[in-house]
């Protein structure tokens, strides 16, 4: 079966699951995995500072918690962030801008590899997006089931904002939620979402005042499925989202090359380049430090 086929890769990939990655600096867990002993539910916390980035480790931790969630039969889970103003700031930059050619294959076939084990989860699955979430983040949050956010933040897939195209994969977390004609638009415009206006088009399903409300919101909806036989839902789960996962597996050799020239292209590094270096500025500013 595909599912467990993926899964069992991951696992062949990873097999110890207790050992999630440690942050190298301050030795600190990059995820956080609480089971709830009364509901059942667990929730995962990115905890990567200062922005929850997506490099290696974060995304490995990530695919280790799934496991862990998957095997410890845990009646769901809530992807959210020990961050109070960042959900996920998306892939780390800092893997994309002047990469290491080796490190860059691992990282891209890593990236796949959560988008699988996440899109794949067998347990319902729910973000609560308690910061801004773009690209990366967005994608993370669009391949659960169910999101709730907090107000004043922004979400979206802002690939073409610095540069960058949004692979093919990417592209359809956002068709699973937006209208074609939307998503066309908001991908092309590289549009970060306020809250209000993500839950306008669909992108959210609820906003929640509060990090403990959105919670609570994303548990209410895993216990929604309560008279579902998880079996029967995993699997209709899977039927529903093979195409979209088939066309990543398919050719995931195909488009890691594809994505090596493309980052690697002079035109695309100067571009991101420039990008990383205005948010560092930014972030100096920020800190009185210029
Ligand atoms: C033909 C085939 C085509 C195939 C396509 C191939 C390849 C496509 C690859 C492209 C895919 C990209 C997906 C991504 O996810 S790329 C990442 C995009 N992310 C962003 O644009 C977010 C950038 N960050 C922000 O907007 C803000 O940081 C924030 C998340 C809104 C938080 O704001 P704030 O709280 O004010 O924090 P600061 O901005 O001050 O940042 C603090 C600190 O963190 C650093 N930082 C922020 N984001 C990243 C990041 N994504 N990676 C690495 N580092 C990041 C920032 O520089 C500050 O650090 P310093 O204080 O040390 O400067």
């Amino acid at each position: 079966m595909l599912r467990s086929k993926i899964l069992n890769r991951i696992r062949l990939l990873k097999p110890v699951i207790d050992r999630r990655c440690m942050s190298s600096a301050s030795k600190t867990p990059l995820t956080l995995l609480e089971v709830d002993d009364k509901s059942g539910i667990a929730t995962l916390s990115l905890n990567r500072p200062p922005v929850n980035s997506l490099n290696i480790d974060l995304m490995n931790s990530i695919i280790e918690s799934i496991t862990e969630i998957e095997g410890n039969k845990s009646r769901g889970l809530i992807l959210t962030s020990a961050n109070d103003r960042v959900f996920c700031a998306g892939l780390d930059l800092n893997e994309l801008h002047k990469p290491n050619q080796e490190r860059l294959k691992e990282f891209w076939a890593v990236f796949q590899d959560v988008w699988l084990a996440l899109h794949l989860c067998s347990v319902p699955t729910a973000a609560a997006i308690n910061g801004h979430a773009p690209a990366g983040g967005c994608l993370l949050a669009t391949a659960c089931e169910y999101r709730v956010m907090l107000p004043q933040m922004t979400i979206g897939l802002n690939e073409t904002q610095f540069g960058y195209m949004a692979p093919k994969w990417v592209m359809l977390s956002y068709l699973s939620v937006l209208p074609r004609r939307l998503a066309e638009r908001a991908l092309t415009q590289g549009k970060l979402f306020t809250t209000a206006e993500a839950l306008d088009v669909g992108l959210v399903d609820e906003i929640a005042a509060s990090k403990e409300e959105a919670l609570a919101k994303c548990s209410t909806f895993i216990d929604s499925f309560s008279k579902a036989n998880p079996l029967a839902r995993s699997l209709t789960k899977k039927q529903i989202r093979e195409p979209d996962v088939q066309k990543l597996i398919a050719d995931r050799a195909g488009d890691l090359k594809e994505c090596l020239e493309y980052i690697n292209s002079p035109l695309l590094q100067d571009g991101l380049g420039a990008y990383f270096e205005a948010l560092k500025q930014k972030s100096r500013s920020k800190a009185g430090k210029s």
